[in-house]
């Protein structure tokens, strides 16, 4: 599904914000990637969502190799990841529910076909009443679960999430991670970078752990712990 050998990236001429990373997430596995801030958990999701490049090492993403892979075809790979952004990326001149229901739209179904879904989903992440509502007159805990909703309703093989429970409640948070994992059980390979320790500890689900741009080594659901097999 996702494989990264010897992979470091850097920003421009600066130094190295990500290090020799290497590690496998088999299809269907659901990760955690914790670290300190500016341990580079953003930019390794970025890497991996193709919005940036590594400066070194290989990233096969779908069993091919993402420097092999032509720019045309770039997208058709990015719409088979569904991504939780940190800043959301959300359309404001569309209602909730058509910021949901865009990523289908685009993928050829019609109003009938995804009108339930939708609205499903919507009342999953508790906003079933405001899906006519324009994200701007949304709440950050709001606007954090349309985001996504719109991220999961496409069920994508991967599913990247930037600190997707950092503006919600204890409630919401564990009815998102719900979702994630009800996602993860329908086939999706689950990767979050998340601060939230007690979310992590809950889920007893692995751990990829980033310090100072390197991967520190596998662990499960344990804070601040490291207690499995060291990354290769
Ligand atoms: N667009 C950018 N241009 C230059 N440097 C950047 C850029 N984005 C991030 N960095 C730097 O890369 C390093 C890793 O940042 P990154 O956002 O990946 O960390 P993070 O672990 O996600 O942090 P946080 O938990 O605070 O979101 C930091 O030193 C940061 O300053």
């Amino acid at each position: 599904m996702l494989r990264l050998d010897g992979v470091g990236m850097r920003y421009g001429r600066a130094a190295e914000v990500l290090k020799d990373v290497s590690f496998e997430l088999a299809p269907g596995s659901f990760h955690f990637l914790t670290g300190p801030s500016g341990a580079g958990k953003s930019s390794l999701l970025k890497l991996i969502y193709l919005a940036e490049r590594q400066s070194r090492g290989t990233i096969e993403l779908f069993g091919r190799d993402v420097e092999a892979v032509h720019p045309n075809d770039r997208p058709f790979l990015r719409r088979r990841i569904g991504v939780v952004f940190q800043e959301f990326r959300l359309l404001d001149h569309l209602s909730a529910f058509d910021n949901v229901a865009l990523p289908l739209r685009i993928g050829g179904e019609k109003p009938d076909e995804y009108r339930h879904d939708v609205a499903e989903l919507l009342g999953w992440v508790g906003l079933k009443e405001r899906m006519h509502a324009l994200p701007p007159t949304l709440s950050g805990g709001e606007k954090q679960r349309l985001a996504i909703a719109r991220a999961v309703v496409g069920r994508p093989d991967i599913l990247l999430a930037d600190e997707p429970t950092g503006n919600v409640d204890d409630a919401h948070a564990l009815r998102i991670l719900k979702l994630f994992v009800e996602l993860n059980r329908l086939g999706t390979t689950v990767l979050i970078a998340s601060h939230d320790e007690d979310l992590v500890a809950r889920s007893g689900q692995p751990v990829l752990h980033l310090d100072k741009g390197r991967l520190q080594a596998y662990g499960r659901g344990a804070r601040g712990r490291a207690d499995g097999e060291p990354a290769e």
